[in-house]
């Protein structure tokens, strides 16, 4: 049978990039998706934005809703210093072992674990299994719909502390209107937005910063 896009991206990232080398592994991966099958990383524009967040913000406990093939974990995971981790929860089993593989490509297996199942099933288990008290950084990149609920959740869960930062990605395209409209809104927290392009593409996307004020 055919194999999947995550699987051919695998392959691109196993044929081109440089074993344990993080930076190789993301621009194998834009260039392919630029050039060869667009795929839904958050991409190299927005990855700028990404980076810079995380950079100034120098995070110990990172939270990552939605894996995917592993290219924001991977992106995140080699901006780390030592000691941080980051904990991406993927509930599609084939995607996963994809992402695993990519991870593992990067060198990055001891920074980024990877864990299997639905947001709303681990994130109230996260602290008893996990050992997590609070996280510092969250980057929501998973179903659009469910940015909103998985927010409340962390809430409700106390995973969040003054100063927390969100980071979501595609609230215009495919947008996540309920979401904006919360964060926006709610005196929980101060929200801005950093406009750029959609990855690969000249469509307007862009990332919604919205930090916990607790
Ligand atoms: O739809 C997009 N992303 C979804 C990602 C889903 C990944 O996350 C996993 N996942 C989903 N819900 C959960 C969950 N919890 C369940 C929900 O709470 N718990 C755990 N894992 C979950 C999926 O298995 C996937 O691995 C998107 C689309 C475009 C796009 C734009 C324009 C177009 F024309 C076409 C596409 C651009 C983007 O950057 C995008 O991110
Ligand atoms: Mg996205």
């Amino acid at each position: 049978t055919r194999t999947t896009r995550p699987q051919r991206l695998l392959k691109a990232v196993q044929d081109r990039a440089i074993r344990g080398n993080p930076k190789s592994v993301i621009s194998v991966i834009d260039h392919y998706c630029r050039n060869q099958e667009w795929a839904m990383n958050v991409g190299d524009e927005k990855g700028f934005i990404l980076d810079s967040v995380v950079s100034e913000l120098n995070p110990q406990t990172v939270l990552e809703l939605g894996t995917y093939c592993g290219y924001s974990a991977v992106r995140i995971g080699r901006l780390l210093h030592s000691g941080a981790r980051l904990l991406t929860l993927e509930f599609n089993p084939d995607y996963a072992a994809v992402a695993r593989e990519v991870i593992s490509w990067a060198g990055l297996e001891n920074t980024v674990q990877l864990v299997e199942g639905a947001s709303g099933d681990w994130i109230p288990r996260l602290r008893e299994h996990f050992g997590i008290h609070t996280f510092d950084f969250i980057f929501l990149d998973h179903w659009k719909e469910g940015y909103l609920a998985d927010i409340k959740l962390l809430e409700e869960c106390r995973l969040l502390r003054k100063g927390t930062v969100l980071l979501a990605d595609n609230v215009v395209c495919p947008g996540a209107p309920d979401y904006l409209e919360y964060v926006r809104k709610s005196p929980l927290y101060d929200s801005r937005y950093f406009k750029s392009h959609l990855e690969y593409t000249k469509a307007e996307d862009g990332l919604e910063k919205s930090v916990y004020l607790g």
